[in-house]
């Protein structure tokens, strides 16, 4: 009887009083987490990725499953560049794509395959290799760097019938991670090669539509600017 008095007499919320939360959050926390050792603490970063790479092949497949990719004068690159920039580079989210042929200057990893629409991929650049001059096949192409560094040499397309000359660069760029390049043949031509002597570089490559994985492009000899039809660029397929 005492003790229901009691109990009645206490407000049951007492010991819940919001105050007296805020007042033990304010005055104990900061006391606490200071001297809990770093390794004890939990790493956010994965907890709650807000946009990861399956996002970002998700959305890439929802609006070309609505435009274009047959034809590449449909796509509005500018909405696939922003959905490139706004995925933050997260080796936990493309680690299982990830292979390196050490034989190859680079080792082009498939991601995805949107039949006629797009291939997305996962390009593995040893240090100091890199690509020929090349062109994208009447593409769009995305490239967002994923870890260490690539240096991207644009030059001018020449012009087949004019005599053979060197080619002219346009520009000379150097990405680091989670820089988004864009290039298509109306920009140019570029090479991509990784400038590290010792750390591999890793990039997100978006090709739409996939016509040099479906029929071909063009390697470019940097001094004489004579072109060569390389047949249906390979890349590994993803693992079961
Ligand atoms: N376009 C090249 C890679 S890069 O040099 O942009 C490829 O897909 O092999
Ligand atoms: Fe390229």
């Amino acid at each position: 009887m005492i003790l229901r008095h009691i109990l009645s007499s206490c407000p049951p919320v007492s010991i819940f009083n919001s105050k007296l939360l805020a007042f033990l959050f304010l005055f104990t926390m900061p006391a606490v987490v200071p001297i809990l050792p770093p390794s004890v603490l939990p790493d956010y970063r994965h907890y709650t990725p807000e946009y990861n790479l399956d996002d970002l092949v998700r959305d890439i497949k929802a609006y070309l499953g609505t435009s274009g990719g047959i034809s590449s004068a449909d796509v509005d690159n500018e909405y696939l560049i922003s959905l490139a920039q706004k995925y933050i580079s997260d080796p936990n989210d493309w680690a299982q794509y990830f292979y390196n042929d050490t034989s190859k200057n680079y080792t082009r990893n498939a991601i995805e395959n949107i039949n006629q629409k797009a291939n997305i991929l996962l390009l593995v650049w040893n240090p100091g290799k890199g690509s020929p001059v090349h062109d994208h096949a009447n593409a769009h192409c995305i490239m967002k760097i994923l870890a260490g560094t690539l240096q991207e040499t644009v030059y001018r397309i020449p012009d087949q019938a004019s005599e053979r000359a060197p080619l002219e660069i346009k520009s000379d760029t150097r990405h680091t991670m989670n820089d988004v390049a864009y290039i298509s043949d109306d920009i140019g031509l570029h090479r991509v090669y990784n400038p590290s002597s010792d750390q591999v570089a890793v990039s997100l490559h978006l090709y739409t539509p996939p016509n040099a994985a479906d029929y071909g492009y063009n390697v470019y000899n940097e001094a004489t600017g004579k072109a060569c039809f390389v047949p249906q660029a390979k890349s590994v397929p993803q693992k079961e």
